[in-house]
């Protein structure tokens, strides 16, 4: 089967100054198969969320290519991006970096299916529905980002994410930014949705225990390079590099 998401031989370099360079992700290359969950975890600076950022295309790759759906969309640009990119919709650390400040939650949850034609009425029934479907009350359509929790506000954030129906959620420390108890109650609600819906995610993490229960696969990032690969007990329970064990007793 075609994975929902594929790297390959990624490579991104910023200019530093005039002269140097740096080399922020090296020659990486991984897949999400669908309804499979995988987490990339790194120390800080280690190039996970430019990784992100160019799978989200909200940054040019230096090299390599990004397969959506078995679709190369590596130099796709406008209308064929966005119709290729509604199979992929990302969730931020920062629930209110997903709306609009001024306008009410329901405005922006609606606005993206008004945006893929969907009559007011219809869209305003069908994001009441996806508020349900992430736990929350109808009600919490008219309130504004910074009326509720961040809890909230980040399951109205996956209400959005999954309005235009993706196959991957890509989570760029989407619960980071929480309580641990909320944190529980998000990566619970993460799977359901995930069983409900056959959806597939890629998580970028700093902490492994966070990720331990959740993932089926992990990634470890170092300096730019993915230097481990495995299911969350192997990377865990029998880390290969001296560099996963530090990132482990640094948590656990
Ligand atoms: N726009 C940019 N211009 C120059 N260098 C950058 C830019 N974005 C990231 N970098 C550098 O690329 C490297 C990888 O950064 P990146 O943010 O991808 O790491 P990270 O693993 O996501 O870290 P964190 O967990 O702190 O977010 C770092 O050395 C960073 O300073």
């Amino acid at each position: 089967m075609v994975p929902v998401l594929q790297v390959e031989h990624l490579r991104k370099v910023f200019p530093v100054d005039d002269r140097r360079t740096l080399l922020a992700v090296d020659d990486v290359s991984f897949s999400v198969a669908a309804g499979e969950k995988v987490a990339i975890i790194g120390e800080s600076g280690s190039g996970k969320t430019t990784i992100a950022r160019m799978v989200a295309r909200l940054t040019d790759v230096t090299a390599g290519r990004i397969f959506l759906q078995g679709t190369d969309i590596t130099q796709l640009t406008g209308r064929k991006l966005r119709e290729h990119y509604r199979h992929m919709q990302l969730v931020f650390q920062s629930p209110a970096d997903s709306f609009d400040p001024r306008r009410t939650l329901g405005d922006g949850i609606a606005e993206g299916l008004r945006n893929f034609g969907w009559q007011k009425e219809a869209a305003w029934q069908e994001m009441e529905r996806l508020l349900g479907l992430c736990g929350l009350e109808a009600g919490i359509a008219a309130h504004y980002p910074h009326e509720v929790s961040g809890g909230q506000c980040q399951r109205a954030a996956i209400a959005r994410a999954l309005a235009l129906r993706p196959k991957l959620l890509l989570l760029d420390e989407a619960t980071s930014a929480l309580d641990v108890t909320v944190q529980a109650d998000i990566l619970a609600l993460l799977a359901r949705l995930q069983r409900e819906l056959s959806l597939a995610y890629l998580f970028i993490c700093h902490d492994i225990a966070l990720v331990q229960d959740f993932c089926d696969r992990v990634l470890v990032m170092h300096e730019g390079r993915i230097v481990e690969e495995g299911t969350p007990d192997e990377v865990i329970g029998a880390p290969q590099q001296a560099y996963t064990q530090r990132l482990i007793d640094s948590v656990l």
